[in-house]
């Protein structure tokens, strides 16, 4: 699809689409994770509220609303902070000291979190912690258990969090502060952590790249990849509400 094409579809979208929950990254991006700009019109036009829920720290999707010019509706750290507008408190379901424990005894233990001396990843993280993926898995999941925490693998980096927060947890506080029913949100992502919206949401979409794991625990997967499989999930939701 062109940007032209990506245009009309944003031009066509049916007023009965449900509220949608999208993630970033792997689905609103390409392979290299940036952001795939076919997909600003359609999130621009998109006729209910957008609510973006990532694994990432909150400058990150607060960022993408205030440059497209959308509410700030937001689910980052995968549900440890829920954003439901710019004149709203902001709601933190998860505790931040759990995380920066195990990230203190990861250390301890000689190993590196990753991302270079800016640690731009973890910088404005409040509830939770990423670690590269180039980093071990095993003492990180073991001082997680050891700390009550649990370690979720996106394909991107490792995310150590509470294990009763999840961006499902994130999406039902942010359906409540809209006072909308969570069942009526659609929920388009690509990785294990959007699984629990998933559960949370009425419609669940993922795109080609996801592994299966995600295709099995999804209601629809696109055959495109990446934003493409965005445009293409959104094309099939015009299709489930027209
Ligand atoms: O930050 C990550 O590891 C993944 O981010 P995402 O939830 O937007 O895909
Ligand atoms: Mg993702």
């Amino acid at each position: 699809m062109s940007y032209e094409q990506s245009l009309q579809l944003a031009d066509s979208l049916p007023s009965s689409l449900p509220p949608l929950t999208v993630d970033i990254d792997g689905t609103l991006t390409d392979d290299t994770r940036a952001v795939d700009p076919r997909v600003f019109p359609v999130l621009q036009a998109w006729p209910a509220p957008v609510v973006i829920a990532t694994g990432k720290a909150m400058p990150y999707p607060v960022a993408l609303c205030e440059f497209l010019g959308l509410e700030v509706r937001v689910i980052a750290e995968n549900g440890g902070v829920v954003i439901s507008g710019r004149d709203e408190e902001i709601s933190y379901p998860a505790d931040p000291n759990a995380a920066q424990a195990v990230a203190t005894a990861y250390r301890k233990r000689g190993y590196d979190i990753g991302w270079g001396a800016a640690n731009l990843v973890n910088r404005w993280r409040e509830t939770e912690l990423a670690v590269s993926l180039d980093s071990p898995l095993d003492p990180l999941e073991e001082l997680a258990a050891e700390h009550g925490l649990t370690v979720v693998d996106t394909g991107y980096a490792y995310h150590v969090h509470a294990t009763d927060v999840d961006k499902g947890v994130g999406l039902r506080q942010m359906a409540t502060n809209l006072g909308h029913d969570p069942g009526t949100f659609a929920f388009i992502g690509d990785s294990p952590n959007d699984i629990p919206g998933f559960d949370v949401a009425g419609r669940s979409v993922t795109v080609a790249n996801s592994p299966a794991v995600v295709k099995q625990s999804a209601e629809y997967v696109t055959d495109a990849s990446y934003g493409s499989g965005f445009l293409e999930a959104v094309k099939w939701l015009c299709k489930q509400y027209e």
